[in-house]
């Protein structure tokens, strides 16, 4: 079932900059999709669009067949559960005066009404915070430590365990991976992997990196000046007749 529907979605800044120009497509439920650009291709401005945190005049953006963003307030927040996002700053999304465990439990005392299915039984803050560590393969004496004691990629595991401890149907992921090495990249990229195998979650994952997108994605959208330009399963990434874009993004990831 599709789960975000975006319809020949258009973006113009400054009455007439195309960042956007009529895009499409679907993600459904477990699915991931990568969408992958160079610099300024507009990535970043869809992912805004998504969250409600630019608007749009042209096209249409559902979730769940509802309107995105959602003009009712019970809705934009069911959204605001639904779709979590990963930036490529982790550092931003967590606040440097509390520790971890804290920053962790963010998402779900905003949700008290909603019980996660790790959480079946009864546990304290700081036990719930351990457990959506351990989920990202950090070790649970890390809840008491404050953000700039960690590395970049243990804060972005951090935040991946922040946007999965309300359990959501859909994860955007902006360029989560851009400023880590290549080592720890590939770690969070098999963490996002092996989560989305446990759970039904969907992931929409943005970057510039071909190679990530490969590593991750089932169906790859290539976005450039604002436009699709290609769409295809992962398994045709070598084909023939891919876009002569593609294969220059993956010729240039070859080359690195
Ligand atoms: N608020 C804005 N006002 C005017 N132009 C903008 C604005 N935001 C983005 N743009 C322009 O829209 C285009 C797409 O930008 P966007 O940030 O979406 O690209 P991107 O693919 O995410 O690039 P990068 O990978 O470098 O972050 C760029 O040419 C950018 O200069």
């Amino acid at each position: 079932m599709s789960l975000l529907v975006v319809d020949k979605l258009s973006k113009q800044y400054n009455k007439s900059f195309q960042a956007l120009d009529h895009i499409s497509f679907q993600v459904c439920e477990g699915e991931s999709i990568g969408i992958v650009g160079e610099s300024g291709s507009g990535k970043s401005t869809l992912a805004k669009l998504l969250l409600g945190l630019e608007i749009y005049k042209e096209g249409r953006i559902t979730f769940n067949g509802e309107e995105i963003p959602p003009k009712k307030r019970s809705l934009f927040r069911q959204y605001r559960k639904d779709v979590q996002m990963i930036f490529q700053d982790s550092t931003s999304t967590l606040n440097p005066k509390l520790p971890i465990w804290k920053s962790l439990l963010e998402p779900l005392n905003n949700f008290k009404d909603f019980t996660p299915s790790f959480l079946k039984g009864s546990f304290s803050q700081k036990e719930t915070a351990e457990r959506l560590l351990e989920m990202v393969g950090l070790d649970k004496e890390m809840a008491d430590r404050y953000p700039w004691e960690l590395s970049g990629g243990q804060k972005q595991r951090v935040s991946i365990a922040r946007a999965l401890s309300i359990e959501p149907s859909l994860l955007v992921c902006d360029e989560p991976t851009a400023s880590l090495d290549v080592t720890i990249q590939v770690q969070i990229l098999h963490l996002l992997k092996d989560i989305q195998k446990t759970t039904n979650m969907a992931i929409l994952f943005i970057s510039h990196d071909i190679r990530a997108v490969a590593h991750l994605c089932d169906n790859v959208l290539v976005l450039k000046n604002g436009s699709i330009v290609d769409q295809f399963r992962l398994g045709d990434l070598y084909d023939i007749h891919r876009h002569p874009y593609t294969k220059a993004l993956v010729q240039a990831a070859t080359l690195e």
